[in-house]
Parts: structure tokens; C-alpha cells; sequence
């Protein structure tokens, strides 16, 4: 299976993303900014995390604009699969590939530690190879975490089943950490090809590194 990973200024997640799928046996290219065209071939393009142009403005508010974001919105609108991790969840947010916006965390903090979430729909990719209910162990980093959407939003997306992860405590209590709507930890979109959230499977690989909870989320979009 062939993943493009997007780089762009102040991008810091690339390779471990590469990391990830190499670790289950994909072909990964990191994929420039300014490149025109996505590789031929690809099955996911991954928008992985970090600070791209700094967080200016507005975390993922001047990434939409790269030029490689017009194959990423053409892709997604042909059927191609596209999963944002925490910065590429903003970036997709802005781009209008996925409904809402992210603030600032409630706290004003940037939040760094492991985190549970609970599987709320299983019926994508990410999340196929686990059961509804489920609770997995993956570390969060953030400082614009706070997910929002609108009333009518938050109606839609819970009609959708657009809802597939939310943060809880390692019980399955849902809990809310950073002011998120609902506690909403990640989406997708209505075709359920697009997909955000915010913390990082790609860094749960391992038990060495305190989970290997994001293996089986990663897993889900082997062909
Ligand atoms: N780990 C990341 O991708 C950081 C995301 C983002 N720029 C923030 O701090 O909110």
C-alpha cells in the first residue's frame, strides 16, 4: 500500500508517521508543501502533526492555502482517503474537508500525556479492527485541541455516526479535557474517507513507548 505523507514548514510529525507505515509494511513518501501532484497510485495521504508555518494565525490557518492542498481536496472529492493527526486534523478542519474548527484548550495549556479515548463507531478505517466501547491508551499534544462545532453541526455529525472518538478516563467515563464539544476526540466526514483527530496513533506503535493501542487503528487501513 502506497501513503503519502504531507511535510510542510514547522511540520514535526512526518516521520513518525513514515515510522508507523513502514511499520506495517507500506511504501511512504513524505510529500513537499509546494508539490503540485500527489504520487501516483496512492492509497492514504496522511497529514501528519506539528506547527506548520509556525501555528500562525491560527494552528492549520495557512497550511489550507499550500499548493499540495488542492491534490489533497481533489483526492478526497474522488473517494481517496485522507487522515489528519493532530496538526493535519486542524489543516483539514480549515481546509473545509472536515466540518468544525479547533480553539485554544479550555485550560490554555498545551496538554502532553497519554490519554484514553472510547471507539464510538467503528464502521471506517481507523477504527474498524476495534469494537464500539472499546478504550485505547494514545498520547495527546496539543495547545489548540478544543474542538467546536455548532448545535445543528453536533446534530449532523451524530446522525452521521461521524463521531469516532471521544475522550474518557481509563474506566470509559467520557471526559472532557480540553473543552471540546462532546468531548470529541476525532471525525470523519460524511463519505467517511476523511479523517481527523487529534491524538497520535502514529506515536502508540510500541509498547516501549507506553502504548501500542495506535497499531490496530493504523491497521484498519491496509487493503
Ligand atoms: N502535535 C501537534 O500536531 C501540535 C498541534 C498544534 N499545532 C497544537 O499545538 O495545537
Amino acid at each position: 500500500m502506497k501513503v503519502a505523507v504531507l511535510r510542510f514548514p514547522g511540520t514535526n510529525c512526518e516521520f513518525d508517521a513514515k515510522y508507523a507505515f513502514e511499520k506495517l509494511d507500506c511504501e511512504v513518501e513524505i510529500i513537499w508543501h509546494k508539490d503540485e501532484k500527489l504520487p501516483e497510485n496512492c492509497d492514504l495521504v496522511v497529514v501528519p502533526g506539528g506547527f506548520s508555518y509556525g501555528d500562525y494565525l491560527r494552528s492549520g490557518a495557512i497550511a489550507r492555502f499550500a499548493k499540495i492542498m488542492e491534490s489533497v481536496k481533489e483526492f478526497a472529492n474522488n473517494g481517496g482517503k485522507v487522515l489528519g493527526i493532530c496538526n493535519g486534523f486542524q489543516i483539514l478542519l480549515e481546509a473545509g474537508l472536515l466540518p468544525g474548527a479547533m480553539k485554544r484548550n479550555d485550560t490554555l495549556h498545551f496538554i502532553s500525556k497519554h490519554h484514553h479515548l472510547k471507539v464510538i463507531d467503528n464502521n471506517n478505517p481507523l477504527l474498524k479492527l476495534l469494537n464500539i466501547g472499546d478504550i485505547v491508551n494514545i498520547p495527546v499534544a496539543h495547545h489548540d485541541g478544543n474542538y467546536y462545532i455548532d448545535e445543528a453541526g453536533l446534530k449532523d455529525l451524530e446522525k452521521n455516526n461521524q463521531i469516532l472518538l471521544k475522550y474518557c478516563t481509563s474506566d470509559g467515563d467520557l471526559t472532557n479535557m480540553n473543552g471540546s464539544v462532546s468531548n470529541i476526540a476525532g471525525i470523519c466526514n460524511k463519505n467517511r474517507n476523511v479523517f481527523g483527530l487529534m491524538p497520535h496513533p502514529e506515536r502508540a506503535m510500541e509498547d516501549v513507548l507506553g502504548s501500542s493501542d495506535g497499531l490496530n487503528m493504523l491497521k484498519g487501513f491496509l487493503k
